[in-house]
């Protein structure tokens, strides 16, 4: 058999199979070489039902441990702020040497939850793939999530180089570009490129409204293609993003202060006329965005 049609793990459980599980499980069962067997667990019977309905794994149960004493590896799929409580569930019925690994979105948090479950004969490796809609739930998944898009990878002394490969791998299957660093410097960078547009957006949602209301207009009917655009990511789940938001506090928080001093900044120069200022700030942003649309295309 030649090396890459050999499965990267026997059993995979991935637990709770929304859009981020279900896409991998989509994607392990277009390629067939991730795993051999691939069991999802939701703690929702009607999530349960509807993966099994679409027929995209093998085996389909609310039993996490259960799941867990069966698989080489689990990587838990779940909202950031549940992470802790689901390993604490599943590591103690893993198997000696099968892989731990999760996608939260957030590191350092997810790190230190999952940690006090941790044993020395499970390695964990934390992973994050910056791949994504607004959408949730099983019928969200894509199989083809994650092709040419980065997955963020925060290895740990407990993370041995055996399953740092595997997982390497696996994403590497799932069409994703890899890239390590440490789980604080993971956390800056998401809270400036995904948390804070993601709170800038729920929250001109809610501006715009208000102001509706208190002028009794329909502002929101005239909202054209500028501000859906800018708030496509609005549509998203609110457990999901309350977990980012506590969990990664102090790195948004830090990001919003420095945002609001530009912002502020732009205001001062809207204010005295500084039209140089004010021409200077839009270039720079257009050119930024420019090349990462170049980026995505290359
Ligand atoms: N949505 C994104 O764009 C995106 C991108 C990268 C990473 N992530 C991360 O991936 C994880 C999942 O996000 P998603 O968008 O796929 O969420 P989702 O809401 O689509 O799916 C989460 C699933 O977890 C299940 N669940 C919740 N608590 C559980 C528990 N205790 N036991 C078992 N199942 C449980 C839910 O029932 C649901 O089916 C989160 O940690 C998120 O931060 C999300
Ligand atoms: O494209 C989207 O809708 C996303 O929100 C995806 C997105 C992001 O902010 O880029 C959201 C959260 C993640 O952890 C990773 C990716």
């Amino acid at each position: 058999m030649a090396e890459d049609t050999v499965p990267v793990f026997d059993t995979l459980a991935v637990i709770g199979p929304g859009l981020i599980g279900s896409s991998v499980l989509r994607r392990a069962q277009a390629e067939g070489n991730l795993a051999r067997k691939i069991i999802a667990v939701d703690k929702s019977p009607d999530v349960c039902a509807r993966v099994a309905e679409l027929g995209i794994a093998d085996e389909v149960t609310t039993d996490a441990a259960a799941a867990a004493a069966q698989a080489d590896c689990v990587m838990l799929c779940v909202p950031v702020g549940a992470m802790g409580a689901v390993a604490a569930q599943v590591v103690p019925a893993m198997k000696p040497g099968a892989v731990l690994t999760d996608v939260g979105s957030t590191k350092v948090s997810v790190i230190e939850a999952i940690s006090p479950s941790l044993r020395a004969d499970v390695p964990y490796v934390p992973t994050h793939p910056m791949a994504g809609t607004e959408f949730s739930g099983p019928d969200a998944g894509l199989a083809d999530l994650f092709e040419n898009r980065w997955c963020l990878i925060t290895p740990l002394d407990c993370t041995t180089a055996e399953a740092l490969e595997k997982v390497r791998t696996l994403w590497e299957r799932c069409g994703a570009r890899l890239r390590e660093m440490t789980p604080a410097h993971h956390d800056r960078v998401c809270a400036i490129v995904s948390h804070l547009p993601h709170l800038l957006a729920f929250t001109i949602c809610g501006t715009a409204d208000d102001l509706a209301s208190e002028t009794r207009s329909e502002v929101l009917d005239f909202a054209a293609s500028g501000f859906r655009d800018f708030t496509r990511i609005a549509a998203s789940d609110p457990i999901m993003w309350r977990d980012i938001f506590l969990s990664n506090r102090e790195a948004l928080l830090e990001m919003l202060g420095r945002f609001m001093e530009d912002a502020q900044a732009m205001a001062r120069a809207i204010r005295w006329e500084d039209s140089d200022y004010i021409v200077d700030r839009i270039e720079r942003g257009r050119a930024i965005r420019k090349s990462l649309i170049e980026n995505k295309q290359a």
